[in-house]
């Protein structure tokens, strides 16, 4: 594109509508770029700018989602979808960063740079930039610069309005693999969804201990605006009793409430009555993660986090494939931050071939891939399942032959059925949820049931600050420390006091801040391991303000 009409707006929009205003350095992390919704503005002009050359890239559809996901409601983020419904190539994660921070005056040689390096010579398609967002208040306007930005360079902003993260996953494939995938609209996903849904159900509702009854808790956002139509399609099928709904509550968006509540703090979220021995599930604020817990006959909390939901879909999945006679390779993919006692399950009990990656969806969906039925899920609840196109061509194939058994028939639909109600573009606490009800439905198990397959290990999850938390490197899937120097060597004589000790440090890629983890075999050395390791960082990584301190 050469400097003309269109490169004035380009920076006449940026100078007046969004100016760069503060020097904080901003990083594409994660999780895209997270932080206080009102020192966004400039950065989601940017953003839909960098979408627009990005689809011109790669000639297909991008996408936009504006949302702070589990973040207090004063936060907003954005992040990238690419073409395959993945999340933005790292390659392109260091142009957002510099697209985030570069002085206004600087933003059209910086657009001239990435045309030049990735020879997009195609500046005049009219590209598609999908966008959504979640219900935060701040969306709406931070949305509106995303399209700005779009239009700025020309391309074709299709907004979406409110949706889940994980639908405009849905949305982008949707619409790159030309509707093969399904139809890119809210009602093609459900539409999609519910008929496997209800066609593996078929019309006995209760079985055995299950009972089809479930509280959700939406965590005031997104997730509980999208539910109010399933229930609706759903009917009988599936009662889902709704909680933490903003539109009829006066609940704050996270608050006290969502997966991340209850997960991190090990605890049962406000706003859903506390009913003994009822199974519930909680979503985060853009509905991409999901966790199941109940409260025991003494109002004891039990959590049934991401591993619980791995381990019941690996094992699910497996013996549907062997129902089907097919020869496909099954796989688990995990993080660090798995639960060992899960990790011992999969591989002596359910004799999965698992593996660990980096954390963040990105590394586990790139592992799953490898796989002909991917199963991958962090611990905090989001995941999915992949399958390759080889082994949904077998399916069809042995589905549709003449000479395949009536029971290896009616595997493989059955698991086609199962196929089509996971969304496999990214986790979907929407999809995940039908997922997990599918399974113990057919199972006709309650949620102790589920629970029984293993024991978890009392685990921890510390945060200590730090002067600089790129001063802690790892490697093995960040499960070896390897700078500050030393480091690893002081984790490893703390571990290897206490039982079943585990323990591992990482800086987080979402906040400013060393991660660390430790599980142990009593609740009470778990407790003792986090601390010494925690009070090991803040010496050996430059911890700033209180020192970590064992309890009393
Ligand atoms: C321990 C933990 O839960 N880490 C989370 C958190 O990443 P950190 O890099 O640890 O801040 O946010 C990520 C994005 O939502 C999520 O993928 C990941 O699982
Ligand atoms: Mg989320």
């Amino acid at each position: 594109m050469s400097n003309n009409n269109s490169y004035r707006t380009v920076y006449a929009f940026a100078r007046e509508m969004y100016p760069k205003k503060k020097d904080t350095y901003l990083q594409y992390g994660t999780a895209g770029f997270r932080t206080k919704a009102t020192e966004l503005h400039h950065v989601m002009y940017r953003m839909g700018l960098l979408a627009v050359l990005r689809a011109r890239y790669k000639k297909g559809v991008i996408g936009v989602m504006v949302t702070a996901s589990h973040n207090p409601e004063a936060d907003n983020g954005v992040k990238i979808i690419d073409p395959r419904g993945e999340m933005l190539e790292e390659a392109w994660e260091s142009w957002a960063t510099k697209f985030a921070n570069v002085v206004d005056e600087k933003l059209e040689d910086t657009i001239n740079e990435v045309i030049k390096l990735f020879n997009i010579d195609n500046m005049n398609d009219r590209v598609e930039i999908v966008i959504g967002k979640d219900t935060r208040p701040s969306s709406l306007p931070l949305a509106k610069a995303v399209q700005d930005g779009v239009l700025a360079l020309s391309g074709k902003p299709i907004d979406y309005g409110i949706v889940t993260t994980p639908q405009v996953h849905y949305f982008v494939v949707c619409k790159n693999t030309n509707r093969a995938y399904g139809q890119p609209t809210e009602e093609g996903y459900y539409r999609k969804l519910i008929n496997a849904f209800l066609r593996v159900r078929g019309d006995k509702y209760n079985k055995g201990n299950y009972e089809n009854r479930l509280m959700y808790d939406g965590a005031n956002g997104v997730g509980a605006k999208k539910v109010k139509y399933l229930r609706e399609v759903l009917k009988e099928s599936l009662l889902v009793e709704m909680y933490n709904d903003e539109i009829i509550g006066s609940g704050k968006l996270n608050h006290l409430c969502g997966a991340d509540y209850v997960k991190s703090q090990q605890k049962f979220p406000n706003g859903v009555p506390k009913e003994k021995n009822t199974r519930c599930c909680s979503v985060d604020g853009d509905a991409d993660r999901i966790v199941y817990y109940y409260l025991d006959d003494n109002e004891r909390f039990h959590l049934l986090d991401g591993d619980r939901i791995a381990t019941l879909a690996a094992s699910y999945l497996k013996e549907l494939l062997q129902k089907t006679g097919l020869d496909l390779k099954i796989g688990l993919v995990q993080s660090a931050y798995a639960n060992g006692a899960s990790t011992e399950y999969i591989s002596n009990k359910l004799n999965i071939s698992v593996s660990c990656t980096a954390t963040g969806v990105k590394h586990l969906h790139r592992k799953a891939l490898t796989y002909d039925i991917g199963v991958y899920f962090e611990a905090n609840g989001h995941g999915t399942v992949v399958f390759s196109n080889n082994a949904k061509q077998k399916l069809v194939a042995t589905a549709r032959n003449n000479s395949t058994s009536a029971d290896h028939k009616e595997a493989c639909f059955k698991l086609l059925d199962v196929i089509d109600l996971i969304n496999e573009t990214v986790g979907d606490a929407i999809s995940d949820m039908l997922l997990v009800e599918t399974i113990l439905h057919e199972r006709g198990w309650d949620v102790k049931q589920w629970e029984e397959c293993y024991t978890d290990l009392p685990n921890k999850l510390l945060k200590v600050t730090v002067k600089d938390r790129n001063v802690v490197t790892t490697t093995d899937a960040e499960r070896i420390c390897v700078t500050p120097e030393g480091l690893q060597d002081e984790i490893n004589t703390i571990v290897s006091k206490y039982k079943k000790g585990r323990s591992f440090v990482r800086a987080s890629g979402t906040e400013d801040i060393i991660r660390v983890y430790a599980e142990a075999a009593t609740k009470e050395d778990t407790e003792l391991l986090a601390i010494e390791v925690a009070q090991k960082v803040y010496e050996l990584a430059g911890g700033i303000g209180p020192a970590p301190e064992l309890p009393n």
